[in-house]
């Protein structure tokens, strides 16, 4: 249990001095705490002196009892409060603190880290878990070191007036921290049972929500309410068996408690039967042995809690130590936009994707990269946006290895236009503000002017503060692209990735898309994965990608004299838009 609060300490960084600040005032508090009963069981004595005509009572000695309990009272509660003040908030600026720390990591890791890890375990990781240290972390550390704390004094206060007794307090103290150990080694098995069946709801609550829509559309409620209830289930049952296995050393833990109080009120009975103990000092070791315990009474919820910490902080440690992209990169700034592959080889895990690719996209200039699906085209943006590593080879930006850039210095110059495109549930401003966090109100309404969608964020009832649902689903997907283009706008970036929508888009917001696709692309240096025949006429080179392969490479003119894929593909795109080669 002591391993798990230190390394909860430890976790808290450089809030930790306060936590040990804390620990001095509970260490007073407990002093004040058992002061009150020695003054109680000195006034007795007074009174029983005064009784039996050994020493008269004087008002001034009883108003010295009475101040002095008083003060003892008030110095408890004040130090009860330094120590809530200086410990308690600990857990929550930690927790603030481990929310943006992972947030920043999350940032810098290979995208192929997603696809390894879980997504229900990380939402949880940023989401429960840091919700449930956040209330529990001090919490626990309150209840297992304030707790023994105050259990200590005590015990010295027992040990002072009656060995014996105090002998009898420690031996049911480590007996019940024998039981605790026992229920710790079981807890530390079902921690991670608990925290997976706790993934798992999560995972599969957002895959349900985030299903909705296909759900709704084939009517299969049943089938994805089954994997949701799975999920419920299994907590529930990991949640049952925890309390019925944890029991029996619940009992015990208390037994061995109350047995030792039980104990104390008899030997303090035996002793004054005896005549070796006075009757005050007999009714103040009863009282302690009522509250002597009190403190560690709840140690067994802290033994299964500390366990899911324990658990929780092994995952945090997990994400924290992934490994960053980007560790070695340094902060550079490009001299131009000339863009090239030399030999690249890539594989996202053991099947090459990728195989010896090498072109080159001088500044400012167009490219256009056409393909069957699943030949490779996503993933040549990836790589130069350094979403993932090469295995072999080499991409470069500005004539600098991309692999010595940190993603911040690479991303700078880099805006990207995804096919499918993510709003922030925010304001429409901040979600244009996304491409450039210190633009101003102007320059916001600028860039939504370029890429079109000024006049329908305006026709809106709270127009730029008009806060888009989850996922931009109160908008049509024509808008949410216009909106993700003048974000693109406003960040101003020289190399510019743009993902051509495939999915069909009724004529007027196309034509809008493209005038805001225009403005976004001028002067650019553009790579456009694309679809549309008018775009791949028009660049300046395209790039034919198949199987992992650039298998043609030149213009539109150079291309279409060639009998290759390219001829093949125009001639489909040229059916499905009704064109025909000129
Ligand atoms: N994250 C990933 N993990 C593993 N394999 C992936 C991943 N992303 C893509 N692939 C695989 O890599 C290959 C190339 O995919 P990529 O997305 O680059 O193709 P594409 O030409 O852009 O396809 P499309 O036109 O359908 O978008 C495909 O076989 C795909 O299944």
């Amino acid at each position: 249990m002591f391993r798990i609060v230190n390394r909860l300490i430890q976790w808290t960084g450089k809030y930790k001095r306060r936590i040990y600040i804390g620990f001095v005032y509970a260490f007073i508090h407990s002093i004040f705490t058992a002061i009150p009963i020695m003054l109680a069981a000195n006034g007795l004595s007074s009174v029983l002196d005064d009784f039996n005509g050994v020493k008269a009572l004087e008002s001034r000695d009883i108003w010295i009892v009475l101040g002095a309990m008083i003060l003892a009272v008030l110095g408890r509660y004040l130090f009860s409060y330094f120590r809530a003040i200086t410990q308690e908030s600990v857990g929550y600026e930690a927790t603030a603190d481990e929310r943006i720390r992972l947030g920043d990591i999350l940032k810098r890791v290979s995208l192929g880290f997603f696809s390894k890890n879980n997504m229900g375990e990380l939402s949880a990781a940023a989401t429960t878990d840091l919700s449930f240290m956040e209330m529990y972390a001090m919490n626990m550390v309150n209840t297992v070191v304030n707790g023994y704390i105050t259990v200590i004094v005590l015990i010295m206060f027992l040990v002072f007036y009656s060995p014996m007794a105090g002998g009898i307090a420690l031996a049911g103290v480590l007996l019940s921290a024998l039981f605790l150990h026992l229920l710790e080694a079981r807890s530390h098995q079902n921690a991670p049972i608990h925290q997976k069946a706790q993934d798992d709801m999560v995972e599969s609550s957002i895959e349900y929500l985030r299903g909705m829509q296909v759900v709704k559309a084939f009517k299969q409620e049943g089938v994805s309410i089954a994997s949701i209830r799975k999920a419920y289930n299994d907590s529930k049952k990991i949640n049952i068996k925890i309390e019925v296995e944890y029991m029996p050393f619940n009992c015990l833990h208390l037994f061995s408690l109350k047995a030792a109080s039980i104990a104390i009120v008899a030997v303090a009975a035996l002793l004054t039967y005896n005549g070796s103990m006075g009757l005050p000092t007999m009714l103040m070791l009863d009282m302690f042995s009522f509250m002597i315990f009190g403190s560690v009474e709840a140690m067994n919820n802290a033994a299964h809690v500390l366990e899911v910490i324990d658990a929780t902080l092994d995952k945090l440690d997990g994400i924290e130590h992934a490994e960053m992209i980007d560790k070695d990169g340094e902060d550079i700034s490009l001299q131009n936009t000339d863009i090239a592959f030399h030999d690249v080889t890539f594989s996202y895990d053991t099947v090459p994707v990728l195989r010896n690719i090498s072109f080159s996209i001088p500044q400012g200039s167009t490219t256009a990269i056409v393909g069957p699906s699943g030949s490779g085209k996503t993933t040549i943006c990836n790589l130069i946006a350094r979403f993932y590593d090469v295995d072999s080879g080499e991409v470069t930006v500005g004539g600098e290895d991309v692999r010595n850039m940190t993603c911040d210095s690479l991303l700078r110059n880099i805006s990207m236009v995804f096919q499918k495109v993510y709003l922030f549930h925010d304001t429409i401003e901040n979600n244009i503000r996304f491409g450039n966090p210190s633009a101003t109100k102007e320059e916001i309404i600028e860039a939504a002017k370029k890429a079109r969608c000024h006049d329908f964020i305006t026709a809106l009832p709270d127009g730029y503060e008009t806060v888009i649902g989850e996922g931009g689903s109160t908008l049509s997907g024509g808008e949410k692209q216009r909106i993700s283009i003048a974000r693109a706008i406003l960040k101003n970036a020289n190399i510019v990735i743009l993902d051509e929508a495939t999915a069909s888009i009724d004529p007027e917001n196309e034509h809008l898309i493209q005038q805001a696709i225009s403005e976004l692309t001028i002067g650019k240096t553009v790579i456009v994965i694309a679809h549309r025949l008018a775009t791949i006429e028009h660049a300046d080179q395209i790039l034919v990608v198949d199987q992992g392969q650039v298998v043609q490479k030149g213009t539109h003119q150079q291309l279409v004299q060639q009998n290759g894929l390219y001829r093949r593909f125009i001639t489909i795109r040229e059916q499905a838009e009704g064109w025909s080669i000129a």
